[in-house]
């Protein structure tokens, strides 16, 4: 039976929230899109992967409405609304029209947003989310290819994605503990505000967040404040403690890394893998011109148990240069679907193990791989974990990195990590 239903607005984002809530060591059962066919074999936790964070408001909340009856009649009463740490949304949406829309479903007149992730140096402070130390407005999240974010107050982001009221539960009223969080949110729904972001700079507080709000019929966030809901369930009684950890399959160390993201943290890790391993550059003029042609010739050379890279990962002056050439969904799209043909090809090539970041490029990839469902594995980095699905009736890895996360080493360490299971 399932406890909670989670619908995630990307796929790195899904296994992030899959990865985390997994640490507990309950099942997790992730779906890429929303099933074609009844829920059966449901696990504990369902999340359920979209690729709706940049889709036109009402695609994006069609789509969520539909993943939220699947989850219903997979069983779960309680659901989580899980988008970027870094609150990616157009100035439209959809964060706020997806949650609004969830809420009127499921009958909430509350429900809180709380992006915060520590571990990876989100922070929320009198509702201002910071990326480091810096201001999210001041980190590299200004220059997002598809999401620039230029301002860094939650609640002036939500408010015009909402037509009910915002609000805030600040780090003080969380230091003070559960009951003082709850008896604030109860004292902002007395003032009519239905949506409520909560300060979050540490994992205690997190802890607290998902104490006082776990009953709510819908919970909205990153995936660090799902993070305790397992352990809560158990201790409420409506969770068996059950360990049940996904392994490793056996599978040929032929292996392709694709980047499609352009955030700082990818570019970092791209120049690092490329100087010792084998790596091609797609660029978005070359693609118009000459198509995926010359890439796919390049691939046919490669000895795939070398992990060679492709990479459209690229600075924000030549993405700008490219967007206005082409406009800014043409160009993503382009560039996405390169990926996902190459990912195909590597697949014929025997590829098995497949190491891919940008939550929009994964969306992209695990689409033309036909991937439909993925077991939860090791954690290479704090929500990214190793994953398990079939592709085509063959057993693959994949690994779907947020822009974001991970150290500078990480698409080393991703096969490091296999390898040492
Ligand atoms: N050189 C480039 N020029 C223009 N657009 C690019 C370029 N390289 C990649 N893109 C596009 O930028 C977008 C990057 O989004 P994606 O979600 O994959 O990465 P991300 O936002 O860094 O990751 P996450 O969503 O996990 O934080 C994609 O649509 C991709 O096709
Ligand atoms: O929350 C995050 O930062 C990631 O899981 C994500 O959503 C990346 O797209």
């Amino acid at each position: 039976m399932t406890v909670l239903g989670c619908i995630a607005d990307d796929f790195t984002g899904a296994t992030d929230l899959a990865g985390l809530l997994a640490r507990s060591g309950v099942r997790v059962s992730l779906r890429m899109g929303i099933p074609e066919e009844e829920p059966s074999d449901t696990a504990p936790f369902e999340v359920i992967a979209l690729k709706c964070r940049t889709a036109p408001v009402d695609e994006a909340v069609a789509q969520c409405r539909m993943a939220l009856d699947w989850l219903k009649r997979a069983g779960a009463q309680r659901f989580f609304w899980k988008y970027c740490s870094t609150f990616d949304s157009t100035a439209e949406g959809n964060i706020g029209p997806v949650a609004e829309a969830l809420m009127d479903d499921l009958g909430a007149s509350q429900t809180m947003y709380c992006p915060a992730f520590p571990e990876n140096g989100r922070a929320i402070f009198m509702g201002n989310l910071f990326v480091g130390e810096l201001p999210l407005a001041e980190s590299p999240m200004k220059d997002h290819p598809l999401t620039p974010m230029r301002d860094s107050n939650l609640m002036r982001l939500l408010a015009p994605q909402v037509t009910g009221q915002v609000g805030l539960a600040n780090r003080l009223a969380v230091a003070r503990g559960t009951e003082a969080l709850r008896a604030r949110l109860t004292e902002l729904q007395d003032q009519g505000v239905a949506h409520v972001v909560i300060d979050a700079v540490a994992d205690e507080d997190l802890y607290t967040i998902a104490e006082a709000c776990r009953d709510m019929p819908l919970m909205t966030g990153g995936s660090a404040v799902a993070m305790p809901l397992p352990a809560l369930y158990v201790r409420d009684g409506v969770l068996a403690a059950d360990a049940e950890r996904a392994v490793r399959p056996d599978l040929p160390n032929k292996t392709i890394v694709l980047s499609g993201s352009c955030s700082a943290m990818t570019r970092a890790q791209v120049c690092e893998y490329s100087v010792n391993a084998p790596s091609y550059r797609l660029d978005a003029f070359d693609l118009d011109k000459r198509g995926i042609g010359p890439a796919l010739a390049w691939l046919a050379k490669q000895d795939l148990s070398q992990a060679p890279l492709f990479y459209a990962t690229a600075e924000p002056e030549t993405v700008r240069k490219a967007q206005e050439a082409f406009g800014v969904a043409e160009v993503g799209e382009m560039i996405e679907n390169a990926l996902a043909e190459l990912a195909q090809a590597a697949f014929s090539a025997g590829a098995r193990r497949f190491v891919v970041a940008g939550g929009e490029t994964s969306g992209a990839v695990t689409q033309a791989l036909g991937v439909t469902r993925l077991d939860i594995g090791q954690e290479i980095a704090p929500g990214v974990p190793w994953t398990y699905a079939e592709s085509d009736g063959e057993k693959i890895a994949l690994t779907l990195k947020s822009g974001n996360f991970g150290k500078e080493g990480f698409f080393a360490d991703a096969l490091k990590v296999l390898e040492d299971q």
